[in-house]
C-alpha cells in the first residue's frame, strides 16, 4: 500500500526554485546522477507564463457508468499546488478548460500539467493561467474519463510524481524535483547557474568558445 506523504517547502526554497529554469535544472539532475523524477513531457501552452509550485496529483481513468466527478477535485486542491494530471497522455479529449482555468485562478493554483489535453485555448490564452499540456482537443472528456484518485503518487511519462514533489515549468520544459532532492537540486542548479553566467559573459567579451568552456570549469 501507499503511504502519501505530504511535505510542505518551505517558501524561501519555492522563491530560489524561481529564480531558475528547467534547463539548469535538467542539468543539476545530470551532474547529481538522480535517478528519481526529472524531466516530463507537457509542453507550455500558454505565452511568457510559469509553474513552480508543489503537485497536487490528479489520475483519471476511463469512466465509470454513473460516475461524474469530472473536475470535482478543483475544490480541494490548496493555493499554491500545481494540478498534475494524469489522463495516461490520451489526447481524444481534454481534462483542462477556461472554466477549469478561470476557478484555479481565482483560488490561487499555480498551474496545471496534463498528461493528456486541454481545450478553451483562447480563453485560457486571455486568463494567462499556466497550462503545460501534451496539446489541445476540442472534445471534452467529461463523458469519457473520471477521476480515479487524487492526492496518490502518479506515473507520466515514465516518471514518478508524489504529491509533495516540486513541478516547475517553463517554455523549454517541465521538471519533476522530487520531495528528498529539494535542496540538493537547488544547491547545485544555483552553482551550476553562476558557471553558466559567466561562460556567457565570457562568450560575450569575444573568448572562443573552447577557451571559455574550459573556463567554466563544470
Ligand atoms: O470539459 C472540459 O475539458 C473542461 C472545460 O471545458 C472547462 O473547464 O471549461
Ligand atoms: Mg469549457
Amino acid at each position: 500500500m501507499e503511504v502519501i506523504r505530504i511535505n510542505t517547502i518551505n517558501t524561501d526554497i519555492i522563491k530560489a526554485y524561481k529564480k531558475l529554469d528547467s534547463c539548469t535544472l535538467s542539468d543539476a539532475f545530470d551532474k547529481l546522477e538522480i535517478n528519481q523524477g526529472g524531466y516530463i513531457l507537457p509542453k507550455q501552452r500558454v505565452k511568457n507564463t510559469t509553474i513552480c509550485g508543489q503537485a497536487f496529483t490528479v489520475r483519471y481513468l476511463p469512466k465509470q457508468e454513473n460516475e461524474s466527478n469530472f473536475g470535482t477535485f478543483l475544490d480541494d486542491i490548496p493555493e499554491d499546488r500545481v494540478a498534475v494530471v494524469d489522463n495516461d497522455g490520451r489526447v481524444d479529449g481534454s481534462v483542462w478548460g477556461d472554466t477549469m482555468a478561470l476557478f484555479a485562478q481565482k483560488k490561487g493554483v499555480a498551474g496545471a500539467v496534463l498528461n493528456g489535453v486541454y481545450r478553451d485555448v483562447g480563453p485560457i490564452d486571455k486568463l494567462g493561467f499556466p497550462v503545460f499540456a501534451k496539446g489541445a482537443c476540442s472534445r471534452s472528456g467529461k463523458n469519457l474519463v473520471s477521476v480515479d484518485a487524487t492526492n496518490v503518487p502518479i506515473q507520466i511519462d515514465g516518471v514518478r510524481i508524489d504529491p509533495d514533489d516540486l513541478v516547475f515549468g517553463d517554455e523549454s520544459g517541465v521538471m519533476v524535483i522530487p520531495y528528498d532532492h529539494i535542496e540538493s537540486v537547488l544547491n547545485e542548479a544555483k552553482r551550476l547557474k553562476t558557471t553558466d553566467d559567466s561562460f556567457i559573459n565570457n562568450l560575450e567579451s569575444g573568448m572562443s568558445y573552447q577557451d571559455a568552456k574550459q573556463n567554466k570549469n563544470h
